[in-house]
């Protein structure tokens, strides 16, 4: 380990309070400490390191002016929120960041007064700071008070159509409101789309921020030693027509760009607007992602994440796999069937390498999407990609594919369009927590008329599925798998189309029949072992399929077993449900089954290793176990798991 930084003034920052006494030359030394901690508590636990590293000034400029938590600043998405923790009273945890028990790697409501709005999917903060700044105009009330609403969003973030949707409102309503547009011209990939293009023009072409500023007369709002030359620039301006920026277009106050890691241009700025502002105030801000630590801003995300690492080098420390993840063979497979097809596209949203669309953006670049974050306008483009006769794979985290709700079920599943969803991060997800869970997709996904729903038990049924939804053309087909790697499984070459609605049997018993709908399967069978030697033999079987059910399948499992135990990785009202619905409507409850659906539990599980969070939701082996026992009504030494 390397040793810990010296940090003689970050130790005495207990709260923000603290760092009200110190002087601006204090607070850029404060900076650099903190932006030393920063990247020694991630070396040690891992987690999101470039987003913070390029807001370590803002962090602290905004923490010595404003007033939290009375004034609520709000993380977009929250991935950059670890220099916040450090000073609003965490550091002493910060190193326990992402595990089980520990801090979140998010702003959380439930961990501090200072997060005064939880995030982790993007592009909700200025519709948050938007509802504090009404509250607090309204009398609203709160334990902390309602002050000032600052939201810091980044280029990546501002790309999602909420952002405007807020800006839309905000400009309306007139309300004072500060947004920092945090602009590193980084996404998690490098950002793609008109504005982004946009946002690097404006610095790109009209360097100099008096020049905006006294154009639009927001020169009021600006610090003294900016106003002299925004007073020049007003009279070179003189006979010139300057459009305004978009955001002045929607109503706000636009000031920048400035230079976000330049202390001597972010305080007087932030005291100016906080002492003078009326309306909603864009301040934007250029910033470099991975800022101050070279290993971070060489390498080609700019150090968004990280395993943990050597402080001095930046190597990474990773954990040798054993099999391939589940986001590499579908994007294997997915590039060998657009080779074979000219029809075949993709679309993914923001997350190219996270969902193993590089590599079709890298062979087949003009049929590979990344529309930004706008999963949205994703599903939608699918769907007229669909009605054009095209293929395309709606390639999302099965988390961020609830964005895009509403278009699954009217532009998609209405119209009967086949778009193929490869849902990624399906399940629990581990370190990212509660907010990356992708727990709802079986359920949200299931009970749509026209759409077919698959899990893969393993990374050959993987490759598998992604050939049956290549193949199938009757309407929406999804497939979901989760994050990590397969389970070393032997692969095929090429994949093989899959009979819809059909499951498989992978182990005949007798007495309980254990039918696994996704990964699951490995623990049923493992489960399967630990009855064995307790003589009893459950059959194993892998749904494949939620939708449509093997129907014929699951009544003969019915009708052969005593004990029917469904399993999922996903909430109440998925497959397991549909599994009932089935077994009541077709009596086998009258003919004594006794069934049980096992799925994730009606709370949200905080984050932990997989493992640590499917051990909480009583999933694992060891619960499969002890389930079966019960319901044969076989004595158990009270409250031990099997
Ligand atoms: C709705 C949603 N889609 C995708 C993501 C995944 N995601 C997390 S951070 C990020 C990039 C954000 O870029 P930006 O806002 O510019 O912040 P930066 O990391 O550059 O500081 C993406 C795509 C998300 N969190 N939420
Ligand atoms: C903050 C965010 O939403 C992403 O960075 C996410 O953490 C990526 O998750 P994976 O590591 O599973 O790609
Ligand atoms: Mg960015």
């Amino acid at each position: 380990m390397t040793d810990r930084p010296k940090t003689p003034l970050l130790d005495k920052v207990a709260s923000p309070a603290d760092m009200k006494r110190l002087s601006d030359g204090e607070l850029v030394t404060l900076a650099g400490e903190l932006r030393a901690e920063t990247i020694s508590a991630v070396s040690e636990t891992g987690g999101h390191l470039g987003a913070g590293l390029g807001v370590i000034e803002l962090t602290v400029a905004l923490h010595a002016v404003f007033d939290a938590p009375k004034d609520k600043i709000i993380w977009d998405v929250s991935h950059q929120s670890y220099p916040h923790k450090i000073l609003t009273g965490r550091r002493d945890r910060i190193r326990t960041l992402r595990k089980r028990g520990g801090l979140s790697g998010f702003t959380k409501r439930s961990e501090s007064p200072y997060d005064c709005f939880g995030a982790a999917h993007s592009s909700t903060s200025i519709s948050a700071a938007l509802g504090f700044a009404v509250a607090r105009d309204l009398g609203g009330n709160c334990p902390e008070g309602l002050g000032d609403a600052i939201a810091v969003i980044g280029d990546g973030a501002m790309s999602a159509g909420m952002a405007f949707e807020a800006m839309n409102n905000a400009g309306h309503l007139g309300k004072r409101l500060i947004v920092i547009l945090n602009d590193n011209e980084m996404s998690i990939a490098p950002p793609v789309g008109a504005l982004s293009s946009y946002l690097s023009r404006l610095y790109a072409e009209e360097p100099f921020q008096e020049l905006k500023a006294a154009a639009k007369g927001a020169v009021s709002l600006m610090p003294p030693f900016f106003q002299e030359g925004a007073k020049r620039a007003k009279e070179m301006l003189k006979g010139m027509t300057v459009g305004g920026t978009l955001f002045e277009e929607l109503g706000f106050s636009y000031i920048g760009p400035i230079d976000g890691h330049d202390m001597d241009q972010l305080l007087p700025l932030l005291r100016t607007v906080k002492a003078r502002a009326t309306g909603p105030i864009l301040i934007h801000a250029i910033t470099k992602k991975g800022k101050g630590y070279a290993p971070a801003e060489a390498r080609d995300d700019k150090g968004h994440a990280t395993a943990k690492f050597d402080v001095i080098t930046g190597k990474q420390v990773k954990t040798p796999s054993n099999a391939p993840s589940y986001t590499a063979v579908f994007g294997d497979e997915l590039v060998a069937l657009a080779a074979e097809d000219d029809k075949i596209c993709a679309v993914t949203a923001a997350m190219p390498s996270g969902t193993g669309l590089d590599l079709m953006a890298e062979r087949y670049p003009s049929r590979c999407f990344d529309v930004s974050i706008a999963e949205q306008h994703g599903v939608t483009f699918c769907a007229a990609l669909a009605a054009g006769g095209m293929k395309p794979f709606c390639t999302m985290y099965s988390t961020f594919l609830q964005r895009g709700y509403d278009q699954i079920v009217h532009d998609v599943a209405l119209q009967n369009l086949p778009v193929r969803f490869a849902i990624d991060r399906a399940g629990l997800v581990g370190a990212d927590g509660a907010t990356h869970a992708g727990s709802y997709d079986i359920a949200y996904l299931a009970n749509l008329p026209n759409m077919v729903v698959m899990a893969a038990s393993d990374e050959a049924e993987l490759k598998h599925m992604v050939v049956t939804a290549a193949s199938y053309d009757a309407g929406p087909i999804a497939f979901r798998y989760p994050r990590g790697e397969g389970v070393g499984v032997e692969l095929p070459a090429r994949g093989v189309a899959l009979e819809i609605g059909k499951g498989r049997v992978v182990r005949e018993g007798a007495r309980v029949a254990l039918l696994s709908f996704g990964t699951r399967l490995a623990e049923a069978e493992k489960a399967a072992e630990q009855l064995a030697a307790k003589g009893i033999t459950p059959t194993v079987a892998d749904a494949r399929f939620a939708k449509p059910l093997d129907k014929e399948m699951i009544l003969r499992l019915a009708r052969e077993h005593e004990v029917l135990i469904t399993l999922e990785e996903g909430a109440v009202g998925g497959f397991g449900s549909h599994v009932a619905q089935l077994l009541a409507e077709e009596g086998a409850f009258d003919a004594g089954l006794k069934f049980r659906s096992m799925v994730l539990p009606d709370w949200f599980i905080d984050q932990g290793s997989p493992s640590e969070m499917y051990a909480e939701a009583g999933l694992e082996a060891a619960d499969i176990v002890t389930k079966v026992l019960d319901v044969l009504g076989v004595a158990q030494v009270k409250g031990q798991r099997a």
